[in-house]
């Protein structure tokens, strides 16, 4: 790893000469632009923790002899390994040490030590664009077409770099102390075949080795469909996200990622009557099941996008000379002497437990209320389960998990559908093993899905050592659970006046498919 940061690599450039950029000849050597320094985290003081990735913390830091504010991005290089995303890792280091836009977050210089990589990053003080539409409930018309004429302007050179982002979504859309937007977050970049951008040798490129592949609600149907990437993915991604700015949510909300599949596949969009028309259309056109359909995607290009209704009265050649929305609330930190207050959470002991840190929940995903939970695979949405359904019943959830037999263990899938029922398939011979119908009667009880590993089967009959024909028992319950889900956790409940029975299944050793 100590080498994959070295600032004198050899390259594999793109001998395209079609476009106006330099070409990188192949095999030359090369210095990044921001460099790699002898620095060590001593050198800076620590302030607040900016978020958690999948595989890194960001945090606010002064560097102390020159006051200079960043925002570093450490990465646990033990984690990295284990988790095979070193390529990802090197591909966002090289992708952003290119790219030169104001609304891209700047790379400044990298530097490591025993146990972390660590990034110096332009601090984007205002937060996450998330947090905005949180805080706001949702925000005006004025305000949504400011931020999204921004995203438009900086979307336009990524795609003119011949990158595709991959992971547009509120949370990866920063603000800066004054309100402008910085897209960030180029984990899940994919650099086209005729790239401007010059690619290291072993940096992620093919979507096989990738399992960072964007975030569940803003994924096109496209890509559900293994369709390869495009340009057009992006602007999927950016009509869900002005539609989350004008309504507070994404389109396609969902309890689990299976259901928001389905509701993308079946596009399954309403809009609230208060959208204007032209937010409306804009939104409908960017969701545009045919990715080259979207306006940014076709032939006239991003001429077409700009000169949409919606941003009438954009001054596109000016756009970040224009005075920004008001921040709902005032900027995490200001800079300035003695403004990094330390938070306690967080000490530079810390650094080289991030994989601890990051695995101990939800894998480093936010769980406030609204967050949407990063995809693990998008191979956990697949047709052939369908096959297993009867007419009308749809899938609630699905996972695999762990059958233990006398010595071995083998893979199941279990399906859980709105029946409700849940089925147990052998994944590799696609073979029904076998069900358990909850109930006769579906008014008995319902599914209530929570996540993509974890629901919770709500009963409405009381508690009583009876059950009516055809219900099943707590116990029942229980035993065939435990019968196929060996590793699973199961939770039985009652609620306080003892009516209702809850059953919980926490699987908690669910795959990551
Ligand atoms: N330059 C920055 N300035 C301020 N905050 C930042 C900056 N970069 C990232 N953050 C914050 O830190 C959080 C973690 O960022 P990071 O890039 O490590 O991962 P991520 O994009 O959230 O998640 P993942 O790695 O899973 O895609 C972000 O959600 C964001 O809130």
């Amino acid at each position: 790893m100590e080498k994959d940061f070295d600032s004198k690599l050899r390259i594999e450039g793109n001998n395209n000469s079609s476009t106006n950029c330099p070409t990188v000849q192949r095999s030359k050597s090369f210095a990044f632009r921001a460099p790699q320094e002898h620095f060590s985290i001593q050198d800076f003081e620590l302030g607040k923790i900016y978020g958690v990735g999948s595989y890194s913390k960001v945090v606010r830091a002064k560097k102390i002899d020159t006051g200079t504010v960043y925002a570093l991005k450490i990465m646990d290089k033990k984690f990295i390994t284990k988790e095979n995303k070193t390529a990802y890792v090197k591909l966002e280091r090289i992708v952003l040490d290119q790219l030169d836009h104001p609304g891209v977050v700047r790379l400044f210089f990298t530097f490591q030590d025993t146990f972390s990589l660590y990034m110096a990053l332009e601090s984007c003080e205002g937060g996450e664009l998330f947090d905005q539409i949180t805080s706001k409930g949702h925000l005006s018309e004025d305000e949504a077409r400011f931020y999204t004429a921004e995203v438009v302007d900086a979307l336009e050179y990524i795609h003119s770099m011949g990158l595709i982002h991959r992971d547009i979504k509120p949370e990866n859309l920063l603000l800066t102390a004054d309100g402008h937007i910085k897209i960030a977050d180029f984990g899940s970049v994919k650099p086209m075949q005729d790239s401007r951008i010059t690619v290291l040798p072993n940096a992620a490129s093919d979507d096989k080795a990738c399992t960072f592949v964007g975030t569940a609600a803003y994924v096109p149907p496209e890509v559900l469909n293994s369709s390869p990437a495009t340009f057009g993915n992006d602007l999927w991604a950016l009509g869900c996200t002005l539609y989350q700015m004008l309504s507070g949510t994404s389109p396609f909300k969902d309890a689990s990622e299976w259901l928001i599949f389905q509701r993308i596949i079946a596009r399954d969009i309403r809009f609230p009557n208060y959208f204007s028309d032209a937010a409306r259309d804009l939104i409908d056109r960017l969701l545009d099941v045919d990715p080259s359909g979207r306006p940014g995607a076709g032939p006239g290009g991003y001429a077409v996008l700009k000169m949409h209704p919606f941003f009438k009265g954009i001054d596109w050649k000016n756009i970040r000379g224009q005075t920004p929305p008001k921040l709902a609330s005032e900027p995490m930190v200001q800079s300035g002497e003695g403004d990094d207050v330390h938070d306690s959470s967080w000490n530079p002991s810390h650094i080289g437990d991030i994989s601890a840190k990051i695995n101990d929940g939800n894998g480093g995903a936010s769980s406030s209320e609204g967050s949407i939970t990063r995809l693990a695979s998008i191979d956990s949405f697949d047709s052939k389960w369908q096959q297993f359904l009867d007419p009308g019943e749809s899938v609630l959830m699905i996972s695999m998990v762990k059958k233990l037999q006398k010595l071995t263990s083998k893979k199941v899938q279990l399906i859980l559908t709105n029946k409700p029922k849940l089925i147990y398939v052998d994944p590799s011979k696609l073979v029904v093993k076998g069900n358990i119908i909850w109930s006769d009667n579906s008014n008995d009880l319902s599914i209530q899905v929570s996540s993509p590993s974890h629901f919770k089967i709500v009963t409405v009959f009381p508690l009583l050592p009876f059950y009516p024909p055809g219900c099943i028992s707590k116990s029942d319950i229980f035993k065939l659970l435990q019968s196929f889900t060996v590793n699973c956790v199961i939770v039985l409940s009652t609620d306080d006046n003892l009516k209702n029975m809850n059953v919980t299944l926490c699987s908690s050793k669910f795959y990551d498919t």
